[in-house]
């Protein structure tokens, strides 16, 4: 089942048009990543899905119930982490997800199991420090764990990684996935490479619209260049290489790229190498990446 469904939603800002006849849904239990770039209206769908703002024409379904602007009711299936959460400083990590639980009308054993169940899961158990204390990823962590308190259905995450460095984003990634077997994840970021590792299903937002949408393999398989590259030890045997073949790009002085190569051109330059006795460090089929996809689709 799809646990979130957009139809046809569209959303101006006075003349200008932000979301254009968009359409596209998140299948139960998967993590679903949503790219586009600045300002392509990625925070304006999750608050629209959130019911903070208002959709001018379309349909957002939650959990198969029609999401109403200025209603919550759909938000009972849901958490959420902003890309900068708020939080009261001078509380310890308890002391705040105890706060959140009694606001959303939790009872007390409920809170305190679920609190602490939840601040193990994002490692910040044994923080009994202030959060003003803490780091933006420690902040972050904490930020899923309170979006995660009600056991929601769908957890939407604005870019949650932008910020954090390597380890930082690796922490928060792999708490993605070890929550994915209860909840379904979408999450915006402009960090493909986080995209890669986690995320299941992906959709590319361009010009209010999904340009590109799919399993991440689909995606892939879509845009698959059979292109490959071939790297020289001497820079004379790759210009002698380059002459026989003058379809390859020159990358540098003993790169050659053939971005349109198929497997029998690869056998061909092979079998060249081989009869010319020719030393090459390596030859390689090119996989495309996120990254690569997400040039293309954005520059046509
Ligand atoms: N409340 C608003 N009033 C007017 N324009 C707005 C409002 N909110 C967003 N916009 C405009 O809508 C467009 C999409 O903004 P949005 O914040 O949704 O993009 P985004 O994809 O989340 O970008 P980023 O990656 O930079 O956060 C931008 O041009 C932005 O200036």
């Amino acid at each position: 089942m799809d646990i979130l469904t957009l139809s046809h939603v569209s959303k101006k800002f006075g003349n200008q048009s932000v979301i254009n006849d968009l359409s596209f849904s998140v299948p139960e239990h998967s993590i679903f990543g949503f790219i586009g770039e600045n300002g392509a209206g990625k925070t304006t769908t999750m608050k629209m899905i959130l019911g903070l703002l208002s959709i001018d024409t379309g349909e957002i379904k939650v959990n198969g119930e029609t999401v109403s602007f200025g209603q919550n009711k759909t938000n009972q299936y849901i958490g959420y982490l902003p890309d900068v959460p708020e939080f009261y400083d001078y509380m310890t990590p308890m002391e705040y997800l105890r706060l959140c639980g009694m606001i959303t009308g939790m009872n007390k054993h409920e809170i305190t199991t679920r609190s602490t169940e939840l601040l193990a899961l994002v490692g910040l158990e044994n923080s009994k420090k202030r959060i003003k204390t803490f780091s933006r990823g420690m902040k972050q962590r904490l930020g899923i764990a309170q979006a995660l308190l009600n056991s929601p259905k769908l957890l939407i995450c604005d870019e949650p990684t932008s910020a954090l460095d390597p380890s930082g984003r690796k922490d928060i990634l792999d708490i993605l996935v070890s929550v994915k077997q209860h909840t379904t994840i979408i999450f915006s970021t402009h960090v493909l490479s986080d995209i890669e590792r986690v995320c299941d299903d992906v959709a590319l937002l361009h010009n209010g619209k999904i340009a590109l949408q799919g399993s991440l393999e689909e995606v892939k398989e879509l845009y698959r260049s059979s292109g490959f590259e071939i790297e020289f030890k001497q820079d004379s045997d790759c210009t002698t290489f380059a002459n026989h073949f003058p379809e390859f790009e020159q990358i540098h002085s003993k790169l050659l790229l053939y971005p349109q190569g198929s497997d029998t051109d690869m056998k061909n330059a092979i079998n060249y190498i081989a009869d010319n006795s020719i030393d090459i460090i390596k030859i390689e089929k090119k996989e495309p990446t996120l990254e690569n996809l997400f040039m293309e689709v954005v520059k046509k």
